[in-house]
C-alpha cells in the first residue's frame, strides 16, 4: 500500500496487520519517547543540576531541554537517561517528572505571592522544636502545622533537649491536637522515632540550633551532609548547600531542608490556615463569611468561645498572627 494513500486509512491497515502477527504492540507514531529511561528519585538540587539515586547509584542529571521551565525539585520521581553509571563527570538527563503525590511549598515571606515547590512526594513534616536553649517557639510550630495540613502531610512534633527542660506545658497545647511527638535528649533512644520514619518520606524543619543536623546525623550516622551535594561531582565549590536533600532511611527518605526556616504562607488562603488549628476550627464555622477573627471582628464566634473561656487564649492569639500576617504585618519566629 502506497504511503501517499489517505493517511488516517492507512494506520488503521497498519495497525491491523502488526495485530494479525501476534505478540508484538501496535506501533504508533505516539510511543512515549525514552523508552529505556530508568527511574531515579531527586535527592539533591544545586545550580541546574540534579542528584539523583537510581537503582541505588547516585547519578548527576541535567534536565533535558524539552522539559521547558517546570521546576525539578527533591523528591521527584524522575526518569533518567544517558550514562547511568555514576562515575565522575558523568552527566545523565532527566526526560520526565512524574506526578508528586504531594507538595510541600513556601512563599518567602507571608505577602510574598511567588510560591515555590521545596519538596515532592513528601507524606510527613517532621517539626524540630527544641524545649529550651533556644526557647521553644509554639507560632513557629503553629505555622510548620499549617503547611502540613495544607501539604496533605502528617505532621510530627520532635522536641528536642529534653535533658534541658520538661516538655509538659508544649503538650498540653499539642496533644489534645492529636499531634504525634517524639521527646529526644542527647540520652534518649530513637526506637519510636525510627518506627515513625521508616517507610515514609520525611521533612525535616526546624529554626537555627534546635538540634536538627545533630538528630539527623543520628539517625543517619555517618552522613556528612556534603554527601548529598552535586557539588563533589561538579567540581562547581564545596560550599554547604541551602537548598534540600533527601538520604535514604528505612525503606524511606529523611528530607533536610537547611535553608527552610519557616514557611512563608501567602499562598495559603485564611480558610485553609484556619483548618491548622483543629481546636479552634469548629468554632470559627460559626463566624461571617470573611471573618478575620480579629478581636475587632464583628459577631466572631472564635471571640465569643474565647470570651466563654472555651479556647486557649495563647492558640486564639497564634491564629490571630498568622493570619494578620498574611495581611502584611510579619510574624518574626
Ligand atoms: N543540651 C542539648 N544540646 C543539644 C541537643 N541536641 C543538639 N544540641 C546542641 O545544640 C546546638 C545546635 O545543634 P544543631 O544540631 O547544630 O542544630 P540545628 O538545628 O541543626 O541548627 P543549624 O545548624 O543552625 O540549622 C549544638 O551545640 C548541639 O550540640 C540536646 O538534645 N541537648
Ligand atoms: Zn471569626
Amino acid at each position: 500500500m502506497s504511503r501517499t494513500q489517505g493517511g488516517g486509512r492507512h494506520l488503521d491497515e497498519d495497525d491491523i496487520r502488526v495485530r494479525a502477527r501476534g505478540g508484538s504492540r501496535p506501533r504508533t507514531r505516539n510511543r512515549p519517547k525514552h523508552e529505556d529511561a530508568v527511574e531515579g528519585m531527586v535527592t539533591a538540587v544545586d545550580r541546574g543540576r540534579y542528584r539523583c539515586l537510581v537503582g541505588g547509584v547516585p547519578v548527576v542529571a541535567m534536565k533535558a531541554r524539552e522539559l521547558g521551565r517546570g521546576s525539578i525539585v527533591v523528591g521527584d520521581r524522575v526518569d533518567i537517561v544517558g550514562d547511568l553509571s555514576g562515575r565522575p563527570d558523568t552527566l545523565a538527563r532527566v526526560v520526565r517528572v512524574r506526578e508528586r503525590e504531594s507538595v510541600l511549598r513556601r512563599t518567602a515571606d507571608d505577602t510574598d505571592p511567588v510560591e515555590r515547590v521545596i519538596v515532592a512526594n513528601a507524606d510527613q513534616l517532621a517539626i524540630v522544636c527544641a524545649l529550651a536553649d533556644p526557647a521553644p517557639q509554639p507560632r513557629f510550630v503553629d505555622r510548620c502545622l499549617v503547611a502540613a495540613y495544607d501539604a496533605g502531610l502528617d505532621p510530627l512534633l520532635c522536641l528536642t533537649k529534653a535533658d534541658l527542660a520538661d516538655p509538659d506545658e508544649l503538650l498540653r497545647v499539642y496533644e489534645p491536637l492529636g499531634v504525634p511527638y517524639e521527646v529526644l535528649g542527647p540520652e534518649s533512644g530513637l526506637a519510636g522515632l525510627r518506627a515513625r520514619l521508616e517507610g515514609r518520606t520525611t521533612v525535616f524543619v526546624g529554626s537555627s540550633g534546635v538540634g536538627k543536623s545533630t538528630l539527623v546525623n543520628r539517625l543517619v550516622p555517618g552522613t556528612d551532609r556534603a554527601v548529598g551535594h552535586v557539588n563533589a561531582v561538579t567540581g562547581r565549590g564545596r560550599h554547604t548547600s541551602t537548598s534540600a536533600a533527601a538520604l535514604p532511611f528505612e525503606d524511606g527518605w529523611l528530607i533536610d531542608t537547611p535553608g527552610v526556616r519557616s514557611f512563608g504562607l501567602a499562598h495559603i488562603a485564611p480558610e485553609d490556615i484556619v483548618e491548622g488549628f483543629p481546636d479552634l476550627a469548629r468554632a470559627a464555622e460559626d463566624c461571617p463569611p470573611e471573618c478575620s477573627h480579629q478581636p475587632d471582628a464583628p459577631d466572631c464566634a472564635v471571640q465569643a468561645a474565647l470570651d466563654r473561656e472555651e479556647l486557649d487564649p495563647d492558640r486564639v492569639a497564634s491564629l490571630r498572627r498568622l493570619l494578620a500576617s498574611r495581611e502584611g504585618e510579619t510574624d518574626e519566629v
